[in-house]
C-alpha cells in the first residue's frame, strides 16, 4: 500500500493548496506507516517537482506531453488511476479545486474507490473504520462519511490543512501512462484570465460586499481595502445579478465556495445561501448597520455601523499600521 497525491500546477508552478494537500497526504501516509508518492502532469520543471519533498513526498512521478499541457479531465484521470495501480496506492489525495472536483468522481469509478470530496480534516481510522469530515449541503453543514471500499479518494478543501515542511527534496522520475483517443474528447484550447488579481478560490483573505453598498460606484473602497490586505474581492449574488460586479466574484451556494483565513463581509445580510459559500472561513468579520443582520450570528468579529463610515476608517488604520510596521 501507499498514498498518492496529485499535485496540480498552474502555469508550471504549484500553489499553496498543493503544499497543503501534500502535507495532508504525508500525515495520512504516516497514519498508515507507508510511503507517499506525488504525481504531476504537465510542464513543471525538475526543481519545482523535487521541492514537493519538503512537504513529505518521497517520490514525484512526472508526466509530460504536448497534449497534457492543459488540464484534460478524462486523460488526467486515466493517468492518475494508472499511477495509483502501479504504485499500489489505495488512497489518492487531490486538492478540492475545479480540477480536483472533476477528477475525484472519475477516479472513484476507475479505482472502484469511495470518494470523500470537500474533506476538511484528517481521516479518523479507529477500530477498522475510515471516516472523513467533509463539507455537505453546498457548504451549509459538515458530514462525516465512512469510506468502506479498499481504495479511497479524498479531495482536500484549500486552506483547511496547515502546510508543514518535514522533508527535503524528492526523487523525480518520469512516468508514462497509456491514454486513449477517447481520453481527449474535450480539450482546452485557450485560457483567458479574467483578471490578474488574487484568485478568489485560493485567496487567504477575501473582502466581500453586498447590496448594502448601494451601487457599483461605491466599490472603490472595497477594492482599496482588498489591495492593502493582498485580498481577493467577492460579492453577494444580487450584486453580481445586478451587474455591479462580475459573476466570477459571486460567493455562495450558487457561486464560488471560499475558505480563506479571513473573510470580511461588508453590507451583506448573511442569507443562508451566502453563508453556504463561506462557512469554512477561519475568521469572519462582519460590517453591517443592522445589529439584527443574520451574518452577526456566524461572525467572529462584528462591527455595527455604516459601511461608508467604517470602511474608510479601516483603510486608514491599515495604512497607518503598514507605515509603522
Ligand atoms: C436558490 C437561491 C440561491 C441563492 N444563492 C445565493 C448565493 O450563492 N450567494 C448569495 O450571496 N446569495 C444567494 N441567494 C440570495 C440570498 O438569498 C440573499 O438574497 C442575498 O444573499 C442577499 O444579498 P445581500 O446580503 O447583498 O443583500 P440584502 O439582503 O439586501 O442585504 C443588504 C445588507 O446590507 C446592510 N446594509 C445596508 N446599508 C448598509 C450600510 N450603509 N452599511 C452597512 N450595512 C448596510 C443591510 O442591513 C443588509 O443586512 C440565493 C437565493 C436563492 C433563492
Amino acid at each position: 500500500m501507499s498514498v498518492l497525491i496529485y499535485a496540480e500546477n498552474a502555469g508550471g508552478k504549484f500553489k499553496k493548496s498543493v503544499f497543503e494537500a501534500v502535507t495532508y497526504a504525508r500525515a495520512i501516509a504516516n497514519q498508515n506507516n507507508t510511503s507517499l508518492v506525488a504525481i504531476s502532469i504537465g510542464d513543471v520543471d525538475a526543481a519545482e517537482l523535487a521541492a514537493l519533498g519538503k512537504y513529505g513526498a518521497e517520490k514525484v512521478l512526472n508526466v509530460s506531453g504536448e497534449k497534457l499541457k492543459n488540464f484534460v479531465n478524462q486523460a488526467y484521470a486515466s493517468i492518475i488511476a494508472e499511477a495509483a495501480k502501479k504504485h499500489s496506492a489505495d488512497i489518492v489525495v487531490l486538492s478540492n479545486t475545479f480540477s480536483g472536483r472533476g477528477l475525484a468522481p472519475r477516479l472513484g469509478v476507475k479505482l472502484e474507490a469511495g470518494v470523500a470530496d470537500g474533506a476538511v480534516a484528517l481521516p479518523q481510522q479507529d477500530g477498522g473504520k475510515f471516516t472523513v469530515k467533509k463539507t455537505a449541503f453546498s457548504g451549509k453543514a459538515f458530514a462525516v462519511v465512512e469510506l468502506t471500499s479498499a481504495n479511497k479518494v479524498i479531495a482536500l478543501v484549500p486552506n483547511s490543512y496547515k502546510v508543514t515542511e518535514t522533508g527535503e527534496t524528492a526523487q523525480v522520475e518520469d512516468f508514462t501512462a497509456e491514454t486513449k483517443d477517447s481520453d481527449f474528447k474535450a480539450m482546452i484550447k485557450e485560457i483567458v484570465r479574467s483578471t490578474d488579481k488574487v484568485s478568489l478560490p485560493d485567496a487567504e483573505i477575501v473582502v466581500s460586499a453586498g447590496r448594502g453598498l448601494k451601487g457599483p460606484e461605491n466599490w472603490g473602497m472595497v477594492e482599496e481595502l482588498a489591495s492593502l490586505l493582498g485580498a481577493a474581492t467577492a460579492c453577494s449574488k444580487p450584486v453580481s445579478d445586478a451587474g455591479w460586479r462580475p459573476h466570477s466574484e459571486h460567493v455562495g451556494q450558487t457561486g464560488i465556495a471560499v475558505s480563506p483565513n479571513l473573510y470580511i463581509a461588508i453590507g451583506i445580510s448573511g442569507a443562508i445561501q451566502h453563508l453556504a459559500g463561506i462557512s469554512s472561513s477561519k475568521v469572519i468579520v462582519v460590517i453591517n448597520k443592522d445589529p439584527e443582520a443574520p451574518f452577526f450570528k456566524v461572525a467572529d468579529y462584528g462591527i455595527v455601523g455604516d459601511a461608508f463610515d467604517v470602511v474608510p476608517k479601516l483603510i486608514a488604520a491599515v495604512k497607518e499600521y503598514k507605515a509603522s510596521a
